[in-house]
């Protein structure tokens, strides 16, 4: 939406050929009601469309990657391929640009994360993300090419830290919500959030990432963001956790999935997450609200900086 408003030509591909049908007819895309597309996007539901792109925007849920990208390795050969999602895979406990990077070698992977709800994007309203890639002519090249006047890219090298701060805030904002839902508190939120983000430092160190990459836009700004807006689909879902209400299990919560992979993570290599391990078990049904709560405030006393 953000790249057709400033006169970018954008095809569209989506595996529903109703759904685009009904895109083309309306000019309006069903998860984003009431926004017109621009004339410039141009939705279509043949793959063969993507041969002539050479940049390529994934944006499908962190699990569905996989399968795509290696149902589609020919035609996805040679591209540039921006990651949208924010998940780790649960089969491969690997970040989006590793799986793309498995899959299509010939590939250049690259990462699009940051504080952003598509319908803040799709109505011009100011937002700044972080373009991540390994690659830093690429990186620089896809910076200024997916750069609008409403759409700020920072940009980094630091694709592994890029991907955590993106993935891991979903299980706090998961937290947080069922913190809220249950009726704990703003205080008890602040407290989630910020030792959250000390999980999200610990883990995402022990697997490369560099710390400033964390305090940046796709760590610190999108746990905020995330933490915080009913507009989260992950802070809605821990929100139905924590009044012991029902969640739509149609409607994508990355943080879910993410838990379960951080769990696994931290198990091997003997890390203490213990926000992000309760979350884990609140989204098995293992362990409710107020259980998580007991567990985690009756923890022993401990320095605040370990
Ligand atoms: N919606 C938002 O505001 C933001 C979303 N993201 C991330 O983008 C990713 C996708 O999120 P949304 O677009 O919001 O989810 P969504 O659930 O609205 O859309 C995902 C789309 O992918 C399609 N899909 C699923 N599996 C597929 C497959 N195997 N092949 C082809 N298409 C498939 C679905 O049919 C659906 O149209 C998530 O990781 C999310 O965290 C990141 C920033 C903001
Ligand atoms: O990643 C997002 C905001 O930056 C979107 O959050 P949800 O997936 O929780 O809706």
């Amino acid at each position: 939406m953000t790249l057709a408003q400033a006169g970018r030509d954008v095809t569209l591909w989506a595996r529903d050929t109703g759904a685009v049908e009904r895109m083309r007819a309306t000019r309006q895309a069903e998860r984003l009601p009431e926004i017109d597309l621009p004339a410039r996007i141009d939705p279509v539901s043949d793959l063969a469309a993507l041969f002539d792109c050479d940049t390529i925007l994934l944006a499908l849920p962190a699990q569905a990657t996989r399968g795509f990208v290696t149902a589609h390795r020919d035609a996805l050969s040679g591209k540039v391929l921006v990651a949208c999602a924010k998940g780790i895979d649960l089969t491969s406990l690997t970040g989006q640009t590793a799986i793309i990077a498995h899959a299509v070698p010939s590939a250049t992977p690259a990462l699009l994360t940051g504080p952003s709800f598509a319908a803040d994007i799709a109505r011009a309203l100011p937002t700044a993300l972080t373009l991540a890639c390994a690659d830093e002519a690429c990186g620089a090249a896809l910076q200024a090419a997916l750069s609008t006047p409403t759409l700020r890219l920072y940009r980094t090298a630091d694709v592994i830290g890029a991907e955590l701060g993106g993935a891991l805030k979903n299980v706090i904002a998961i937290a947080c919500g069922a913190c809220i839902g249950a009726g704990l508190g703003d205080s008890a939120r602040a407290a989630l959030m910020t030792r959250g983000f000390a999980e999200m430092q610990r883990l995402a160190a022990s697997l490369g990432a560099r710390p400033d990459t964390l305090m940046g836009l796709s760590g610190f700004g999108d746990l905020v963001l995330t933490c915080s807006s009913e507009l989260s689909r992950n802070y809605r879902y821990g929100l139905a956790l924590g009044r012991g209400e029902s969640f739509d299990s149609h409607t994508t919560v990355e943080g879910a999935a993410t838990a379960r992979a951080v769990t696994d993570l931290a198990a091997g290599r003997g890390l203490d997450l213990p926000i992000s391990a309760v979350t884990a078990r609140m989204v098995a049904g293992d362990l409710t609200p107020l259980q998580a709560l007991d567990a985690l405030i009756n923890r022993p006393l401990k320095e605040e900086r370990e």
